[in-house]
């Protein structure tokens, strides 16, 4: 197989299935029994488990697997538009296309291959996507496991147009907690932010870490440094690398909101936390045949 690959170590294994919608699902599996399921709805990531089979990425008991809306959950790609920041669907069509698997992908460095169970995927614009946003593009995606359990997504979107266009970006990323209340981020502390619960005006972060007491909808500005997730109760710590992604989308519906959410619980917000690399404040432009590059690297770590 061309598309998806398990190199350097036969035991890494990759295996396509359909879910109950005849959707494919790819399952990257390492090694030491570490797992993560992609679907192709979105190219989004539905699962991400340690060689203990515990779940790292939270979905919602009332998430709904079937197109055109996206999974509530796991992480999915946000193209060509952050939230509301534009004129099309809420964080751009690309989470709700059934992506293919890409037969062929450019190469990538042999460290994003050896050794690690993947696959690569494609999204290209239908006519209809085409009419919302005429610009075309390949979105390939790479959705690699390595064999210590990291998770890595690397995005490649191409300028296959005739003039430049422009785009955001996020990996929108539902972390599992223990209890959002005993949560804490460090990464983000001296860093301006917008906030979309106050008309995307800018503050600076005070504090030493973020903590949650309320909802929290923020884009946090020029990240440079990794971005960990304290989760005492779990006793494990997320830590979340980026390239090409400086800014960090930080969402918890907290109680209201969650009820206006049909397809999230009204207590699910206290068990998951989204930390989303992201390029938003800043549009991305590319000039025909140019390609941009996102990474996200996330690991998991116990903690005391
Ligand atoms: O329900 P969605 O489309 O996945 O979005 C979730 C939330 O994502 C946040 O980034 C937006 O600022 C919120 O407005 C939105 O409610």
């Amino acid at each position: 197989m061309n598309h998806s690959g398990a190199e350097s170590d036969q035991r890494a294994a990759v295996h396509v299935t359909k879910d109950k919608n005849g959707i494919d699902q790819v399952l990257l599996r390492n090694p030491r029994g570490a797992s993560a399921l992609v679907s192709l709805h979105g190219g989004q990531v539905l699962s991400w488990k340690t060689d203990h089979d515990e779940e790292l990425l939270f979905t919602s008991s009332k998430a709904i697997f079937k197109p055109p809306s996206a999974v509530r959950g796991g992480i999915s790609i946000c193209f060509p538009q952050f939230g509301t920041r534009g004129l099309l669907e809420k964080h751009g069509f690309a989470r709700n296309k059934i992506w293919a698997i890409d037969e062929n992908p450019p190469p990538l460095h042999p460290n994003d291959s050896n050794g690690k169970a993947f696959v690569d995927l494609l999204l290209k614009p239908s006519d209809e996507d085409l009419k919302n946003w005429p610009h075309s593009f390949e979105f390939r995606l790479r959705v690699s496991l390595a064999e210590d359990g990291y998770l890595t997504m690397i995005s490649r979107i191409r300028n296959i147009n005739c003039k430049p266009f422009s785009f955001s970006f996020a990996y929108r990323s539902y972390f599992s907690i223990a209890d959002i209340s005993e949560v804490r981020i460090e990464g983000l502390e001296t860093l301006d932010y917008l906030d979309n619960l106050c008309e995307k005006e800018r503050f600076t972060e005070q504090g030493d870490a973020l903590t949650f007491e309320s909802e929290v909808d923020r884009v946090y500005l020029s990240s440079s440094g990794a971005i960990a997730v304290f989760d005492h109760e779990k006793k494990r710590t997320f830590t979340i690398r980026k390239e090409g992604l400086p800014d960090v989308g930080v969402w918890n519906p907290w109680e209201k909101k969650s009820k206006s959410i049909t397809d999230f619980g009204d207590e699910e917000y206290k068990k998951m936390l989204c930390i989303d690399g992201a390029a938003v404040e800043k549009k991305i432009t590319i000039k025909p045949g140019e390609e941009w590059r996102g990474r996200l690297e996330i690991c998991v770590v116990p903690s005391t």
